[in-house]
């Protein structure tokens, strides 16, 4: 495993943000691992202080990045091809637990697969389900990406306990005995509409970022521990810094965005920072993204994991535990208070 920061930091709102580079790890088994714990500072320092940062990951087949940014695009083709089926196709696609489920509005789409392993069956069902006479390609792509992308959310997860000592100890730690029956790993695809796709000829040879900005995605923290996404080439991901400045994330070909939710706010009894973030679109090309949603299942308890609670040395728990599909729904019905929500929720000293 090695991580190193991007070269450089131009002198824009957006320099402070972390790049790092992640190598597959030749064992996935912790105990084995031979990551500094330097570079799981980096992990630390990069969600404490803005709750996101990006990276490019790789894995010994890969010999070079070109080959994820291959996956990367054989993944966006097969969404093209999913979004493109008829709505009551898509309708199917449902589910009673929020998030969970297909969404539409008249400029955002999203489908959802919930623990889409390679071993669960749930890729296959779900690709008959779209496919009742079978998309192979679709399946081969989407399994070979969602493994990745589970992979490298447990190595994120496993650096940030490193990094806080606790690797070992708690539920996030995919060798955790229980961690299968702990956590649902939810595969999310999502499309939004470009704001002047009436007009997708370019031949009035104008470029494609004319437009004045619409939002397509309303501010809002995920309610997971942790988000692991990818874009295709049209930009529009914004976070909100700690200091109010929206700042937009440009990721560079074959990177991730990685975030974090509120859960991972409330173990780390706040000290991890779950940012507000919205997409907003212009210019004419449709904008594709997905990401891997790390989600406690939701009869579980979403609790401040006891190491960062001292209440001798005045570190009271924040937050009171709370089953995580209460949340949901809670979530769901006060979506107007995105900023506040969990506060709002859980906060134990909230007003
Ligand atoms: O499409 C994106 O880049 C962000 C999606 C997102 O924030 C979400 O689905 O929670
Ligand atoms: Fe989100």
């Amino acid at each position: 495993m090695a991580t190193s920061p991007s070269p450089s930091p131009s002198p824009s709102p957006t320099s402070s943000i972390t790049h790092l580079h992640i190598k597959k790890p030749s064992s996935l088994d912790t105990k084995q691992w031979s990551i500094s714990t330097l570079e799981c500072q980096k992990v630390q320092k990069a969600l404490e202080t803005h709750g996101f940062f990006l990276v490019k990951y790789h894995d010994d087949q890969e010999h070079d990045q070109d080959e994820c940014s291959d996956l990367m695009h054989e993944t966006f083709s097969s969404m093209h091809q999913l979004f493109n089926l008829p709505s009551e196709t898509k309708l199917k696609n449902s589910s009673l637990t929020p998030y969970y489920t297909y969404v539409h509005t008249t400029v955002y789409e999203t489908l959802a697969v919930v623990n889409s392993s390679s071993s669960s069956g749930q890729l296959l069902s779900f690709t008959q389900l779209m496919w009742p006479h079978g998309n192979q390609k679709f399946y081969e792509t989407m399994t070979r990406m969602s493994g990745k992308l589970i992979e490298l959310s447990k190595i994120i997860l496993c650096m940030l306990c490193k990094s806080y000592g606790v690797l070992g100890k708690t539920e996030l730690d995919h060798s955790a005995a229980d961690y299968e029956a702990t956590m649902d790993a939810l595969f999310r695809m999502m499309k939004y509409s470009a704001p002047l796709n009436n007009n997708n000829d370019d031949s009035d040879g104008d470029d494609d970022e004319d437009g004045e900005p619409v939002l397509t995605l309303t501010p809002h923290t995920d309610k997971n521990f942790v988000t692991v996404l990818c874009q295709n080439e049209v930009d529009g991901l914004m976070f909100k810094s700690r200091d109010g400045e929206w700042v937009t994330v440009n990721p560079s070909p074959g990177s991730f965005i990685v975030l974090a939710g509120d859960a991972l706010r409330v173990w780390s009894n706040g000290r991890i920072h779950a940012p507000l973030h919205k997409v907003m679109m212009k210019g004419k090309k449709d904008r594709l993204s997905f990401g891997m949603f790390i989600c406690p299942k939701g009869d579980k308890v979403v609790e401040v994991f006891d190491e960062f609670v001292d209440e001798e040395e005045e570190q009271p728990a924040l937050f009171k535990p709370f089953i995580f599909l209460d949340y949901l729904h809670y979530a769901l019905e006060n979506a107007f208070r995105a900023d506040t929500l969990l506060d709002s929720f859980a906060c134990i000293n909230s007003v």
